[in-house]
């Protein structure tokens, strides 16, 4: 029986090696961790992260042929593919912190391995990293959270280095699927499908600034281009920005390694595409304070959804973190509510601010609890509830004038202009109060 392990049991390790084990019930897998509340977690009813779909695949598999354990180097030793899927954030501190990924993790995980194996083994790499009788085969994960088991099961893409791989792949994804490229190729393709797909966000992002000031409306707007096949219509939701573990760290890496190779005006051309998602958060927040009256002070904000989209409970450079931090700044008392981020997690996502912070900011379970006495509402996520909840309860319940800030463009503005909200949606044609108050960026 071919033995795969897996080191990291993250957001991609569980998910992949749970579809792996469930397209290949010849393949014994073995997801490990240094974390032991992670593998605890995985080995319970309360899988660690959230993905719809994921609970079904891992419940038929486990202790079948996937298992979860914290004895790394013994699954290690005894695996014929090894698959590396550790964390590679951003540097944070350091020489180019800021700019070039963070291989500590990746390092410590490759030395092991070195150091254990005592048979032919192939490693597969599975973070987005530069990449004996090793083969080292460099397989960048695509999968997009909230849609982790559906891409799994229909790859639009693969890269294939070696025979094993690729039968292993062929199990569930169809030959001209799998592309074969040097190393280069692909972690660049890697890192650049990445940056394209947050440059369009950002680009609609910076046309949903233009709509607001000529009275467009950038839902049409992305229809319209949308049509035209040579665009597409997907990604083009504007919105208080991208979030997520990568979109940001992969544009890093790119801009340092376009620096690295004497390039600063291929580098500063995947900055702005970062700087217009800074911009869009911050215009976000001086909106909600300027419609208030210029200040938010002593105010209570709701804040609807706090993961970086809807379907997780992930928070990782989740938009919701600079704009409530920038609410803090101007001393709103927050309240927050996310289906599915923990209050842990939330205040957790506080910490850099100060600790007089952390008093300003209240985690309730439910929309209306968040909502009640405030002065302001902020949907930072597009969580399907917020679509249908009860808006004139929740106006009743709420201070007057009442605001709704609809970072994500996910409520009917008219309907609740018709209850008498006064309504912000990103990129549409404003109120007349949002007109009589400009927002300065
Ligand atoms: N989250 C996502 O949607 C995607 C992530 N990626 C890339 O995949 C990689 C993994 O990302 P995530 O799964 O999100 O990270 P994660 O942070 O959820 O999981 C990484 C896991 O690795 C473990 N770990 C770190 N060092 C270890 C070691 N030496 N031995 C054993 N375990 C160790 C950590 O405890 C953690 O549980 C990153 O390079 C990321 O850029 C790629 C595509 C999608
Ligand atoms: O390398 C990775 O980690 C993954 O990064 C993204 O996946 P993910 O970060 O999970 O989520 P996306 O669906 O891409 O959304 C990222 C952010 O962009 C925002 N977004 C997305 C689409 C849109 O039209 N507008 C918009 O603001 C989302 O709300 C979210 O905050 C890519 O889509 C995956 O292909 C890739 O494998």
């Amino acid at each position: 029986m071919v033995k795969i392990c897996c080191i990291g049991a993250g957001y991609v390790g569980g998910s992949t090696m749970a579809v792996i084990a469930l397209k290949c019930p010849a393949i014994e897998v073995v997801v490990v961790d240094i974390s032991k509340p992670r593998i605890e977690a995985w080995n319970s009813d309360q899988l660690p992260i959230y993905e719809p779909g994921l609970d079904d695949v891992v419940k038929q598999c486990r202790r079948r042929n996937l298992f979860f354990s914290t004895d790394v180097e013994k699954h290690v030793k005894e695996a014929d593919i090894i698959f590396v899927s550790v964390n590679t954030p951003t540097k944070s501190r350091g020489l180019v912190a800021g700019k070039a990924a963070d291989l500590t993790y990746w390092e410590s995980a490759a030395r092991m391995i070195a150091d254990v194996s005592k048979s032919d083994k192939i490693v597969v790499e599975k973070s987005t990293v530069p990449g004996i009788n090793y083969q080292i085969l460099s397989n960048p994960e695509l999968l997009a959270e909230g849609t982790a088991i559906e891409d799994l099961f229909k790859p639009d893409r693969g890269w294939k280095a070696v025979q094993a791989l690729k039968d292993m792949y062929a199990h569930w994804v169809p030959e001209d699927r799998i592309l074969t490229t040097n190393l280069w190729s692909a972690e660049l393709s890697k890192l650049a499908a990445n940056a394209f797909l947050a440059q369009r966000i950002s680009s609609v992002n910076a046309i949903s600034a233009l709509c607001e000031a000529t009275g467009a409306n950038v839902c049409e707007v992305a229809y319209a281009i949308g049509k035209d096949l040579r665009i597409g219509p997907k990604f083009l939701n504007a919105s208080v920005g991208f979030g997520g573990s990568c979109f940001q760290k992969d544009i890093l890496n790119l801009v340092y390694i376009s620096e690295c190779n004497g390039l600063p005006e291929v580098a500063n051309y995947w900055k702005q595409v970062i700087k217009i998602n800074d911009y869009q958060k911050s215009w976000f927040v001086n909106r909600a304070v300027s419609s208030m009256f210029n200040t938010v002070a002593g105010k209570k904000i709701a804040v609807l959804g706090f993961a970086f989209k809807k379907d997780i409970g992930d928070t990782r450079e989740t938009p919701a973190i600079d704009v409530c931090k920038g609410l803090l700044g101007d001393k709103a008392q927050i309240s927050i509510y996310d289906p599915q981020v923990t209050e842990d997690q939330i205040q957790r996502d506080q910490q850099p601010t100060s600790p007089s912070a952390v008093k300003q900011v209240s985690v309730v379970w439910d929309a209306y609890e968040a909502t009640k006495g405030a002065h302001g509402l902020c949907i930072l996520t597009e969580w399907d509830e917020f679509k249908t909840l009860d808006y004139q309860k929740i106006f009743d319940n709420m201070q007057k004038p009442t605001f709704v800030l609809d970072g994500r463009n996910i409520v009917d503005g008219e309907k609740l202009r018709e209850i008498d909200f006064i309504v912000y949606s990103i990129g549409k044609p404003l109120d007349a109060w949002l007109k009589d108050m400009p927002a300065v960026a």
